[in-house]
């Protein structure tokens, strides 16, 4: 890669030499004389990296006040400072003020290229790093402009900083590990480990081994449980209710001690997790029934978050679809798809008990599945048929069949019903909005609302 670099000596021979031989290594180079010129070099065009001398005699300021200004304003330009020979301890100084290296007068010409060469790299490397974590931050944003989903993103922005337990209730696939991610993300914790404990998937012989880990096994080895391994991080225990009694009774004291031993050990291994649990069962009903301990409900539920189902936010459909979409565009390097208006209305109006995961895999589906013609939009009858039925279900969850079944008046009815219901859901309860779309007058809307006994 051909970088641009400052040289900045106050001694011309010195510059020119460094700028030399970083030309012959096909690099650009600039050259300044005094601190200021270097400060405006910088300020003209920000170069990718700076050699600075580290006296700069009859400088308004000396290498180490160069260097601090520029770390100031621009904390990622490497800077490699140029030291006279004995004067280490200043060039170590540097360092810890945030320069790169350091070379040393009289220097090689190849230790200089070696230098400039690391430098540039490292730098390169931090950028990628920082669009790598933008980008799976973007990938793991909670999508949706919903009220609800609004009301969701403050509460976890609000709770993710404070270091409290929070339980986090919703329906499967609403996006409960996605809201523990991005409040891990949001906490002073964020740079510690995440760590995903599925109490749903372990059997209750596992559980306590896989929490706590085991010491003094068959092989005398020990295993690090979950807890140990979220050190400094979090912990997310997923389906929280599933958790047997016995573990339930563990997990409490770890919670009240902070400390717990291994399965097998007499060691107590102090930790510093944060607890993040979550829960797609309805918890009061748990404890009523003697499955939950109703002590550890408030101990893990600090704070109380809950997740709403993709039914509840109807409106967040398109959005969400553009967002995988794009998502899965950019990991499969599947085209983009247009979806027609019909199957929109029919992808609004679904009722997603499989919530956001849903969606997701079905637009996935229709990405690999409607090939052909990149600009050909997906229409309703392109849907698949679990999405696809265009009579809604009628009150007790019955399909077409019952309808078959009454009369012409009490049929149309049933179905006038459900099908202004869905609509009105789809736009959640805008009137206006709803009689637009199915093509009636507003008030005539109201009306018809108002004599099946919709609404107030
Ligand atoms: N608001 C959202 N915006 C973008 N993506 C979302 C949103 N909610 C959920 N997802 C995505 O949907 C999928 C399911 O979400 P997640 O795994 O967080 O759900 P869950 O409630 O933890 O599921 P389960 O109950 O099965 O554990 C994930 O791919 C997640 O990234």
């Amino acid at each position: 890669m051909s970088a641009d670099i400052l040289v900045v000596d106050d001694e011309v021979d010195i510059r020119e030499l460094v700028a030399g031989i970083l030309e012959d290594e096909g690099h650009r180079t600039r050259t300044a004389g005094t601190s200021d010129d270097a400060l405006a070099a910088i300020e003209t065009r920000r170069p990718h990296l700076v050699f600075l001398d580290i006296w700069l005699q009859g400088s308004r300021l000396d290498g180490l006040q160069v260097l601090e200004i520029i770390k100031s304003q621009h904390p990622d330009l490497p800077v490699v400072m140029i030291s006279g020979h004995g004067n280490i301890e200043t060039a170590v100084s540097a360092i810890k003020a945030g320069a790169y290296d350091f070379i040393e007068k009289p220097f090689k010409a190849d230790r200089l290229v070696l230098v400039a060469e690391r430098a540039l790299e490292a730098s390169r490397l931090k950028r990628e790093v920082r669009d790598l974590r933008s980008r799976s931050v973007q990938a793991s944003r909670i999508a949706g402009k919903s009220i609800v989903i609004n009301q969701l993103r403050q509460a976890v922005e609000r709770a993710g900083p404070t270091n409290a337990r929070i339980l986090i209730t919703g329906a499967p696939g609403s996006g409960k590990e996605l809201t523990a991610r991005t409040v891990h993300s949001l906490s002073t914790r964020a740079n510690g480990p995440f760590v995903v404990l599925s109490a749903a998937t372990i059997t209750p012989d596992t559980m306590e081994a896989e929490l706590f880990g085991t010491e003094g096994g068959a092989d005398g080895g020990r295993r690090v449980g979950a807890l140990e391994e979220a050190h400094g991080g979090t912990l997310y225990i997923d389906e929280i209710a599933d958790m047997p009694r016995e573990t339930q009774n563990r997990i409490l004291r770890v919670l009240v001690d902070q400390n717990f031993q291994r399965v097998g050990g007499t060691t107590r291994v102090h930790v510093d997790v944060r607890i993040v649990s979550s829960s797609s069962r309805d918890l009061p009903a748990e404890i009523a029934a003697g499955r939950f301990r109703e002590d550890l409900f408030h101990r893990l539920g600090v704070i109380p978050i809950r997740v709403p189902s993709l039914a509840e936010r109807r409106e967040d459909v398109p959005e969400l679809i553009e967002f995988f979409m794009e998502q899965i565009s950019s990991t499969t390097g599947l085209p983009k798809r247009r979806i027609a208006e019909d199957a929109m209305a029919v992808l609004q109006s679904h009722d997603w008990p499989g919530n956001v995961r849903q969606l997701r895999n079905n637009v996935e589906r229709l990405m690999i599945l409607v090939s052909g013609d990149p600009d050909a939009e997906i229409t309703a009858d392109m849907l698949p048929s679990e999405i696809g039925a265009l009579v809604p279900s009628t009150p007790g969850g019955a399909g077409g069949e019952k309808l078959m079944s009454l009369p012409l008046r009490d049929a149309r009815e049933i179905f006038e019903r459900e099908y202004l219901l869905a609509q009105i859901a789809r736009f959640s309860g805008n009137i206006s909005r709803t009689a637009e779309f199915i093509g009636m007058e507003r008030s005539a809307l109201h009306r018809k609302l108002k004599s099946l006994g919709i609404g107030g």
